[in-house]
C-alpha cells in the first residue's frame, strides 16, 4: 500500500492511506462543504493551502470540468476521510497528492484548537515520516507569500462580452472565480479582466462603470496594486469587492485587516443584514478579515457565528463589497443579487456622464 503522512506544525504527524503521490506544502485549512468540491478545489483562493475536508465523503457525485472556477486545482494537497476514484484520479493527473483513510476530525480539532498552520505532507510508495516533516520544516506562513497574486492573475488583460450593451467593468483578478466573470456577463456587463497588478492608466483607458476586486489567496496586504487602483478610482468610479476584494478595499480606504484563527470555510456560513434583519446563507472561503472598517465605510452585515464584517457599504463613496461569496457556486443562492446591485451602482454612474456637459 502506498504510504501517506500528514505532518502539522507542533510536530503532530498522521498516517494515512496514499491516494495520489508526490509531496506538499502548505497552510493546512479545513472546510466544512458536503458539497461543491470540484468548485472548492479550482478555487485560486487556495493556492499554497493544504484543504482538509472535515465531510467525510468527497466525490460522490463524479468531477465535471462544467462545475470548475478555474483551469486548474489550487490547494498543493487534500486530506479527507474517503476519496473516490474519480477524485483520486482527477488529483493525480494534475499532480496533486491526497490522503485519505484519516480521522479528519483529528485535524479539524487541531486547526481549531491552534488556528490554520504549516503543514508537509509525502506520498508514495517509500516515502517516510521524515519525508513529511521534511516538508512542513520548508512551509512558509502564508503572509510570507508576498507576491502570491502572480501565481493565480491573468498575465495580460482579457475582455469577456465586448459585444455586451451593460456596464463596463474592470475586475482586477487577484485569483478570480470563474463565476464572477460569468454571474457579470449573465447580467450583460462587458468585463475587462486585468492583471493583479495592473496600471493606473491601463485601467483608465477603459473608462469603467465598476472597479471590481476579485477574491485570491493569501493576505490582502500583499496586494499593493490593487491597493492602489481603489485609493485612485474610489472618487470618481463605484468600487465592488469580492472576499480578498472586501480586505482590500478596507486596506486601501483607512481600514485593517488581521488573521482570524482557522477562517471560515463552508457553504453554509449564516449572514445577519444589519438593516434588514434578514439572515443569509453563504459560500465562504477565507482566513483573514476586516478588523476596522476605518472612517470612510461602514459595515451593513455581519457572520452570525462571530460577528466578524461580512458586508461593507462606502458612506460618502459608491463602495460595496462582500466577505463571502454572493457568486454562490456552489451555492446556496440567496445573495445572487449583489451582481445586481454593483452593477445598478455602475449604471448610475455611467448615466451621470451620458449627459452632456453644458457649454
Ligand atoms: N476567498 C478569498 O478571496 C480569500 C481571501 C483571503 N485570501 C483570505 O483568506 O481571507
Amino acid at each position: 500500500m502506498t504510504e501517506a503522512y500528514v505532518a502539522l506544525e507542533g510536530g503532530h504527524v498522521l498516517e494515512g492511506r496514499g491516494r495520489a503521490a508526490g509531496t506538499a506544502r502548505g497552510e493546512i485549512v479545513f472546510t466544512t462543504a458536503y458539497t461543491g468540491y470540484e468548485e472548492s478545489l479550482t478555487d485560486p483562493s487556495y493556492e499554497e493551502q493544504i484543504l482538509t475536508f472535515s465531510y467525510p465523503l468527497i466525490g460522490n457525485y463524479g468531477v465535471r470540468e462544467e462545475r470548475f472556477e478555474d483551469g486548474r486545482v489550487h490547494p498543493r494537497g487534500v486530506v479527507a476521510k474517503e476519496l473516490t476514484e474519480d477524485v483520486v484520479d482527477w488529483l493525480a493527473s494534475e499532480g496533486v497528492p491526497a490522503v485519505d483513510h484519516l480521522d479528519t476530525r483529528e485535524i479539524v480539532t487541531d486547526i481549531r484548537d491552534g488556528g490554520a498552520m504549516k503543514c508537509g505532507i509525502a506520498v508514495g510508495e517509500d516515502v517516510t515520516e521524515e519525508d513529511a516533516l521534511a516538508e512542513l520544516e520548508q512551509c512558509k506562513a502564508m503572509s510570507d507569500h508576498t507576491d502570491i497574486g502572480a501565481q493565480v492573475s491573468v498575465d495580460e488583460p482579457v475582455v469577456h462580452g465586448p459585444d455586451n450593451d451593460g456596464e463596463t467593468v474592470a475586475l482586477i483578478d487577484c485569483g478570480a472565480k470563474g463565476s464572477i466573470i460569468s454571474s457579470l456577463l449573465e447580467r450583460n456587463a462587458t468585463v475587462h479582466v486585468f492583471p493583479y497588478d495592473a496600471d493606473v492608466a491601463d485601467v483608465e483607458a477603459v473608462d469603467p462603470d465598476l472597479l471590481f476586486i476579485s477574491n485570491g489567496p493569501g493576505d490582502p496586504v500583499n496586494f499593493e496594486g490593487a491597493i492602489t487602483l481603489v485609493e485612485e478610482f474610489v472618487e470618481d468610479t463605484p468600487v465592488a469587492g469580492i472576499c480578498l476584494g472586501q480586505q482590500i478595499v478596507a486596506e486601501a480606504l483607512g481600514g485593517s485587516t488581521e488573521k482570524m484563527t482557522f477562517g471560515h470555510r463552508g457553504v453554509n456560513q449564516p449572514v445577519l443584514d444589519l438593516e434588514s434583519g434578514q439572515v443569509v446563507m453563504t459560500t465562504q472561503n477565507h482566513g483573514y478579515t476586516v478588523a476596522d472598517p476605518g472612517e470612510h465605510l461602514e459595515i451593513t452585515q455581519i457572520n452570525v457565528n462571530d460577528d466578524t464584517p461580512e458586508g461593507i457599504d462606502g458612506i460618502e463613496y459608491d463602495v460595496l463589497t462582500r466577505q463571502y461569496h454572493p457568486e454562490a457556486n456552489p451555492g446556496p443562492e440567496d445573495t445572487l443579487d449583489f451582481f445586481d446591485d454593483v452593477l445598478a451602482m455602475a449604471s448610475e454612474r455611467a448615466d451621470t456622464r451620458a449627459v452632456p456637459a453644458d457649454d
